[in-house]
């Protein structure tokens, strides 16, 4: 394997045979922009259409998009023609498409492209708690993907959706499932989140600057239900909730990615905080072209993980944990991830590779 020439895709020794077109709707976006990057020289992925709205639509791409992120735009991208985003303005050969559009949109327009026969690996919060829907983090609950056919029966689908979890459910939800061998009982998490979990227009620099922002709409409630979904069981038929109960806080901070979480949980079991690292450095990863070698990583220094010294480990893939202390009812701990990456389009692209991993692209 040569050198990897994009140092935000983590090369590995995957089993992903072949290549696979894909599309991007909802391109031009924050977290459109991030899909371009990861998919940049990725050993399987192949880029073959962009959408975005009418207003994009017809445009060369480097003129619709108002490029932010930190490396160049491809030049393969930059010339492409943003396409309207239908199911009839993409090439009917597209294998997987990747969904980044405001939520919405995304409700109306996911569904039509599933129904067209395309598998749709979304990342806009639409369906995620739908029974059908698989909500998957790979190393998490992988099998949850036998959802589709069940949903393909119930909707009458040639294709598929697809969905990850809110960028700051899934920062949390590693650790949840590491803790679970204690016996999970009862969570609460309060979380310092990034702007750029908001869009670049989310929250204005004089709302943010020296400031931090006690609320964010819908936020709590995605990260409570979520949760529990992510660590249910599913039988081969339907999905049973995780039965923990789990509350969050969340708040804005003036950090630019990363999102900081405090967690408290009750267990059931009285572990130390020796044997919660090591459940937590030795929960098992897989073997996929932009998973992390190392899923959570467990810092001793009380200090970290911090956001900008830490958001970017393994690509901004993995989860950082530290902090960890015993309390009167469990255990409580700090954890980190990259919100546009791991929080973001990168769960989509794991559940991209994923999706092919297991045939059902
Ligand atoms: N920012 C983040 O960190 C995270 C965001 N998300 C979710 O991802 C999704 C995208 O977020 P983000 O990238 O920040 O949003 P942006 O507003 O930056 O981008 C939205 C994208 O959707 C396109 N779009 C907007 N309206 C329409 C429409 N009516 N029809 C077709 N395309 C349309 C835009 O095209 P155009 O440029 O032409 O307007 C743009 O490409 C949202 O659901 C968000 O909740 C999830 C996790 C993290
Ligand atoms: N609400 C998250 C980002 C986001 O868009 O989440 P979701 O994918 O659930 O819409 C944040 O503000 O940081």
């Amino acid at each position: 394997m040569g050198a990897n020439p994009n140092p935000l895709i983590l090369v590995s020794p995957y089993r992903i045979p072949m290549s696979v077109r894909v599309g991007i709707l909802g391109a031009t976006g924050a977290v459109g922009q991030r899909f371009i990057q990861l998919l940049d020289d990725h050993p399987t992925f192949d880029l073959a259409t962009v959408t975005a709205s009418d207003d994009s639509a017809g445009k060369r791409y480097d003129e619709a998009a108002k490029w932010r992120v930190d490396t160049p735009i491809p030049d393969d991208v930059a010339d492409m023609e943003v396409q309207r985003t239908a199911a009839d303005a993409v090439p009917d050969d597209l294998d997987l498409i990747f969904s980044s559009l405001p939520s919405g949109v995304a409700a109306d327009v996911e569904p039509e492209f599933a129904e067209a026969g395309y598998v749709v690996s979304s990342n806009s919060s639409n369906d995620r708690m739908a029974e059908d829907v698989p909500l998957t983090i790979p190393e998490i609950n992988a099998d949850h993907l036998g959802l589709i056919e069940v949903q393909r029966d119930e909707r009458g689908w040639d294709g598929a959706l697809i969905k990850n979890p809110n960028c700051s459910t899934i920062t949390m939800v590693p650790t949840l499932a590491a803790l679970d061998e204690f016996g999970l009982d009862r969570v609460h998490v309060t979380t310092l989140q990034a702007v750029s979990g908001a869009g670049y227009d989310g929250v204005t620099s004089m709302e943010i600057i020296d400031n931090a922002i006690p609320h964010i709409g819908g936020e709590e409630e995605k990260m409570e239900s979520e949760s529990r979904k992510l660590l249910g069981s599913f039988d081969g038929a339907a999905l049973s909730l995780h039965d923990a109960e789990v509350n969050a806080s969340c708040n804005r901070i003036p950090t630019l990615d990363g999102h900081l979480e405090s967690v408290f949980a009750d267990l059931a079991d009285d572990p130390d905080v020796e044997a919660v690292a090591e459940a937590m450095r030795e929960y098992p990863g897989v073997d996929l072209p932009s998973a992390p070698e190392q899923l959570i990583h467990v810092f001793d220094d009380p200090m970290r993980p911090q956001p900008r010294l830490d958001r970017n480990l393994e690509g901004g893939m993995a989860v950082a944990a530290g902090g960890i202390q015993e309390t009167a009812n469990g255990i409580k701990y700090n954890c980190l991830a990259h919100n546009t990456i791991r929080g973001a389009a990168g769960a989509s692209v794991l559940n991209g590779e994923l999706l092919v991993e297991e045939g059902w692209v």
